[in-house]
C-alpha cells in the first residue's frame, strides 16, 4: 500500500504530498520519503542534497532559485510552522508568474514539492521553526538568484495580518532584501 498521497495545486508540477501517520501511545512514525512509493505516484525526481534551517518567528527566506543547477525541492516543517510559497518562473508555463502557498507545520506533517524552475521561499509563523528539504541538484552559489518577496506584479499574499506579523518586524537577509523584481527577471531573459 502506497503510504503517500499527491494533491495537485492549480500549478502543473507543484504538489502537496501527505504521508501516512502511524500514531500510538509513544507518539508517531511516518515515512517522509520513499523512492519506490514516490515513483508509483509519478514523482520520479532524484534528490542529491538535504538541507535544514531553523528560524525564529517572522523570518522570511526567499524567494530563491538557482539559474543553473536548478533545484526541485521537497520541503517540510519538523518543528513550528511556515507559510511556504512558490512562484512559477517557467517561461513556457501557462502559469508563468503565478504563485501558490501552503501552510506547512510540524502538526500537519504536510510536504510540498516545488519543481525546478520555481522561486521558493517561506515565512515562519512561530519561534524555533525547523525546515527540512531535499534538493534535486547541489547548491551552486555562483548561480544563486531570486525575486523579491513583495514584488507587486506577482502579488503574493503572505497573510501577515492573519498570523500577527508586522511587515516592519520581518527578518530577511541583506541578500534577500536586494533581490530583483519579477519584471527584472522577465527582462533578464534568464531561462532554466
Ligand atoms: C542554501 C544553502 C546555503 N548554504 C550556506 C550559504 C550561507 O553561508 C548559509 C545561509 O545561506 P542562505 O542565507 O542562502 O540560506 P537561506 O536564506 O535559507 O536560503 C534558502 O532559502 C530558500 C528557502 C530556498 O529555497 C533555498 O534553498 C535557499 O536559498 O548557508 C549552503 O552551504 N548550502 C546551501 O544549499
Amino acid at each position: 500500500m502506497n503510504k503517500f498521497k499527491k494533491i495537485e495545486t492549480g500549478i502543473d508540477g507543484l504538489v502537496i504530498i501527505e504521508s501516512t501517520i502511524f500514531g500510538d501511545s509513544r507518539g508517531f512514525f511516518m515515512e517522509s520519503y520513499s523512492k519506490r512509493d514516490f515513483e508509483e505516484i509519478g514523482l520520479t525526481m532524484e534528490f542529491v542534497q538535504d538541507n535544514h534551517s531553523k528560524s525564529k518567528k517572522g523570518v522570511l527566506r526567499g524567494l530563491h532559485f538557482q539559474t543553473k543547477h536548478t533545484q526541485g525541492k521537497l520541503v517540510r516543517v519538523i518543528a513550528g510552522s511556515v507559510l511556504d510559497v512558490a512562484v512559477d518562473l517557467r517561461r513556457d508555463s501557462e502559469t508563468f508568474g503565478k504563485w501558490d502557498s501552503v501552510l506547512l507545520t510540524a502538526g500537519n506533517k504536510r510536504m510540498f514539492y516545488v519543481p525546478e524552475g520555481f522561486a521558493h521561499g517561506f515565512i515562519t509563523l512561530e519561534d524555533n521553526t525547523e525546515f527540512q528539504y531535499k534538493c534535486t541538484d547541489y547548491y551552486a552559489p555562483e548561480y544563486d538568484s531570486g525575486i523579491v518577496w513583495n514584488d507587486k506584479e506577482v502579488g503574493i499574499d503572505w497573510e501577515l495580518e492573519k498570523y500577527g506579523i508586522k511587515e516592519e518586524e520581518l527578518s530577511l537577509s541583506e541578500k534577500d532584501m536586494k533581490l530583483q523584481t519579477f519584471r527584472e527577471f522577465v527582462e533578464s531573459g534568464v531561462e532554466f
